[in-house]
């Protein structure tokens, strides 16, 4: 290009049109369709040794995950899915094309993907540090984790999600945010984890009413009540996993294994509680108490707070958490009651819409306490309303978008 073709593309640059720029997007989607992200299998086995026993970091909702190292020396993380998933194999090699194009300091980077006769398998960046619930709730070294380490891995993981829901080619509302799906690295620097998945699990994907919670652990269930309220999971699901994360970080203590005040259900509601009578600080986690800056606590406490708000409008987008965390702003509005997070119950009666709508309100639910395996229940709703549950064999089974 000459000299002033490409100065009067410069200039024109600011003004092109949306439709031109939708062309870009549209040629850029081309070149990610033809990025080299797949893997062979012999690479993987060749990487896992086998995918050894000895090499297996733990296993998840979705399959095991095996440690391995690549023949230019990079270290991965190989994800087996389990094969409940129903997705094609054009479907689930053009989304994880899509997924590997997501890249961020404060997001797993998902390297590429294989399929090997019915199997599918996701090979990610090894993240060296152990995940986030591991340090906090499952070790005695969770001192290393300092009130700054803790802010920043805070700001690092708004920053992530920030990235999901606004910034990434394509919108990604995670929901499964928890302690266990942050990883650590070397540097302590916050990576989410397991970002994506329902697109490359989801059955149906046309069916827009179709949900997935699990019943005993993890968000599903206010994600579930969610779904049923508003007919649609928005990314104040993920908001408010984030408000959960936020007060672990800060009292050391997980939210579904709360026993601290005998008043309170929840990690949440104590925290509420607390705030309501200007003692929030006594959340504090003891092993930061010497380096935390209590002003910072106190504004992260009710960020946390108004994150976790019944009311899914109420709740900050993730932008303005971002904001307000690197930038201190004076006044903070006051948060409501906290929503009903659910991952400390064990559903005895499946939701109704009614009951599933009640839930973000805070009011109380009939639950029983004796179910110990994890399994899923699919609700399957209509328009008109919602059929009953069915279990699901299979396990997790994430929502789809
Ligand atoms: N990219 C990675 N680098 C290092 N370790 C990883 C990576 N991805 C997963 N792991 C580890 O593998 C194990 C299984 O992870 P996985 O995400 O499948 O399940 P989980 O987070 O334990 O449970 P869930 O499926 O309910 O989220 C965990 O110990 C996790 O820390």
């Amino acid at each position: 290009m000459t000299k002033s073709k490409s100065f009067l593309k410069n200039l024109i640059k600011p003004f092109v049109s949306k439709s031109s720029k939708d062309q870009n997007e549209v040629d850029l989607e081309k070149i990610a369709a033809q990025e080299q992200k797949e893997f062979s299998f012999e690479t993987l086995v060749a990487a896992t040794n086998n995918f050894h026993p000895t090499v297996k970091l733990g296993e998840g909702g979705f399959g095991p995950v095996y440690k391995g190292k690549l023949d230019d020396g990079r270290e991965i993380a190989v994800k087996k899915l389990s094969q409940s998933s129903a997705q094609g194999k054009k479907e689930f090699q053009s989304e994880s094309k899509l997924l590997a194009r997501v890249q961020h300091r404060n997001v797993v980077h998902l390297l590429g993907y294989c399929v090997h006769g019915a199997e599918k398998l996701l090979v990610y960046q090894y993240v060296a540090n152990e995940s986030l619930d591991k340090l906090l709730f499952k070790s005695d070294r969770r001192d290393v984790l300092d009130w700054k380490r803790r802010y920043d891995i805070i700001l690092g993981i708004a920053k992530g999600l920030l990235y999901l829901h606004e910034e990434a080619h394509c919108r990604i509302i995670h929901r499964d945010i928890k302690a266990s799906n942050i990883l650590l690295d070397e540097k302590w620097v916050p990576k989410i984890a397991d970002f994506g998945m329902a697109r490359l699990y989801s059955e149906n994907q046309t069916h827009p009413f179709k949900l997935d919670f699990k019943i005993n652990d993890g968000w599903q269930w206010i994600h579930g009540a969610e779904y049923v309220m508003h007919g649609h999971l928005s990314e104040k699901a993920d908001v408010f996993s984030f408000g959960v994360v936020v007060l672990e970080l800060i009292s050391g203590q997980k939210n579904s294994k709360f026993n601290r005040d005998p008043d309170s259900r929840n990690l949440l509601e104590w925290a509420y509680k607390l705030y309501k009578k200007q003692r929030s600080l006594e959340i504090m986690d003891p092993t930061i108490t010497s380096s935390a800056d209590g002003d910072q606590v106190a504004m992260c406490i009710q960020i946390g707070l108004l994150c976790v708000q019944s009311d899914p409008k109420s709740r900050p987008d993730m932008g303005r958490v971002v904001v307000i965390l690197s930038k201190k702003p004076s006044i903070l509005e006051e948060p409501m009651r906290p929503g009903y997070p659910g991952s400390r119950y064990r559903m005895s009666n499946p939701p109704t819409a009614s009951s599933s709508a009640s839930g973000t309100s805070g009011t109380s639910h009939s639950f029983g306490s004796t179910t110990t395996t994890t399994q899923t229940a699919t609700l399957t709703a209509t328009t008109s309303g919602l059929t009953s549950p069915r279990l699901d064999p299979h396990g997790k089974r994430p929502m789809k978008d």
